[in-house]
């Protein structure tokens, strides 16, 4: 991969990016070559999910991810390069397929500029195999078009509005080709690179979205769930396995296409310490969610490369009043239930990071308190070496027992057979990985699947000795009660 850089303090003219694309199309071997430019430039602050809204047509395909804090957001559109692939092997595939699409990728632009540089989207399905048509069970793309937000502020309390402080990179990723046309791209880039940046005055009141009454019906009625989570308890007695986590689909049909945008502001609104996502596959089904779960994050902190993952797993509903939220705090931290559920997933992140080589460290756990639910949290830290791609990480962490159980091939098992619904890409990895190998994924939960008017909302809870199956309803429908509040 070639990198050329140009001066911070000044923006590429028509002519230094006419040059650079000609250089590059000048630079294939023969007919049959395609080769990838890559673009970087930084611009004024523009509002991403206005340009989901206002930019971003039905029929092409979108990627957004908001981390947690909602310190970073990133949002690609228009595919340059694409993956689909199924199968044990598809984290590797996706792996390999980045890789090889970065040796034929040649950059321009400030590379040390966060999020500069090219990035890879990625969308994995919970199995290895997806018999739901809307998705595959794996899809990587490089997207024509990626514009990023970063924030330095560690704490931001007016996170919704335009900051000062908010850095925003622009990135465009072309396909250079033996017919390729360098004054026609150019064009195109500036129209585009225009047209994002007239958006960053609109305003989009998401507020005035129209709730509608939406129809209601369980995929599995509740009785169903209760049945299946005994069937499973009985088995956990009689030492077949430990644990194994149960979900919930409930359908929801809108008299109106429900507005995605608007679903996202909500969700953004009502769960600030959760990751925002929204994918879609450009026919018209789109996956978005609010999830509180890291699966992976491979960054450097403090010049070391640091993969960082959590384990989140133990659940209670917030008080009404401040006294009852504290007492609920207080069992769910005491509970020997819930610690021994946490503790299951502790136990698989830590041996899967060693099967990796590399030598984990947890910090305390603490209680992640969202607006309607709170849970055990426990990070998990490790210093990593070049060798670990983000995707290795992501093969050896996924499942964790936190949305499929323990052990996990016979946990996987217990889900085919209780479950009467397509996982499709709930509970499953969903997150980007740059040109150097780092990224973020977080665990596709509290998530639902959008199509017209029509939408598939997913939750799940743990099931382990000692758990109650009334009690475990009752925290499946809090999380779908959620989502559906959102969903607009
Ligand atoms: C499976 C889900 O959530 C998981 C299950 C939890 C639990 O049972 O306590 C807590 C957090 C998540 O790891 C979901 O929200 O769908």
């Amino acid at each position: 991969m070639t990198a050329i850089q140009y001066q911070l303090d000044q923006r590429p003219t028509y002519k230094d990016l006419y040059q650079f694309l000609l250089t590059c199309k000048e630079s294939l071997s023969d007919h049959q070559e395609q080769r990838i430019a890559s673009i970087s430039l930084t611009i004024e602050s523009v509002d991403l999910l206005a340009v989901l809204n206002s930019i971003i047509k039905p029929n092409q395909r979108h990627f957004y991810f908001e981390k947690s804090g909602h310190q970073e957001a990133i949002l690609g559109f228009d595919i340059a390069l694409q993956l689909k692939t199924e199968g044990a092997r598809r984290f590797i595939k996706a792996k390999e397929f980045i890789e090889t699409a970065l040796a034929k990728t040649t950059q321009f632009g400030d590379l040390n500029a966060p999020f500069s540089g090219a990035h890879f989207f990625c969308n994995f399905s919970f199995f290895d195999t997806s018999e739901e048509e809307a998705f595959p069970a794996a899809s990587v793309f490089l997207p024509a078009w990626q514009i990023a937000r970063f924030s330095d502020l560690e704490n931001r309390s007016n996170w919704c509005l335009q900051d000062p402080n908010d850095r925003y990179t622009v990135v465009a990723n072309v396909v250079i080709d033996a017919d390729f046309d360098p004054d026609l791209a150019v064009r195109k880039l500036w129209q585009t690179l225009q047209k994002i940046q007239a958006v960053r005055y609109e305003v989009v009141n998401l507020s005035d979205a129209t709730k509608t009454f939406f129809q209601q019906k369980f995929v599995a009625p509740p009785d169903q769930f209760i049945a299946s989570v005994c069937s499973a308890l009985d088995l956990i007695q009689a030492d077949h396995f430990y644990k194994v986590v149960l979900a919930q689909a409930l359908d929801i049909f809108s008299p109106l296409p429900l507005n995605l945008v608007a679903s996202l502001s909500n969700l953004q609104k009502l769960y600030p310490n959760c990751y925002i996502f929204s994918t879609s596959n450009g026919n018209g089904s789109t996956f978005i969610g609010a999830s509180p779960e890291r699966l992976v994050r491979i960054a450097e902190v403090s010049a070391t490369r640091t993969l960082t993952t959590d384990a989140l797993a133990g659940s209670a509903p917030r008080g009404k009043t401040p006294i009852e939220d504290a007492w609920l705090a207080n069992s769910l931290l005491n509970s020997q239930k819930e610690i021994y559920e946490h503790q299951v997933v502790i136990d698989s992140i830590m041996q899967h990071l060693k099967t990796l080589g590399l030598s984990p460290r947890l910090a305390p756990a603490r209680l992640l308190q969202l607006s309607n639910i709170q849970h055990l949290q426990t990070p998990i830290r490790a210093r990593v070496l070049s060798d670990v791609h983000l995707l290795d990480a992501v093969a050896e962490l996924h499942p964790t027992p936190a949305v499929a159980g323990a052990p996990r091939t016979l946990a996987c098992e217990q889900i085919r057979r209780f479950e009467s619904f397509e996982r499709s890409l709930y509970a499953a990895p969903i997150g980007w990985v740059d040109h150097r190998g780092n990224g973020e994924f977080a665990v596709g939960i509290r998530s639902a699947l959008i199509k017209g008017c029509q939408a598939r909302l997913f939750a799940g809870a743990g099931i382990v000795a000692g758990s109650n199956p009334k009690k475990e309803l009752a925290e499946v429908q809090l999380k779908l009660q959620a989502l559906l509040n959102a969903i607009a």
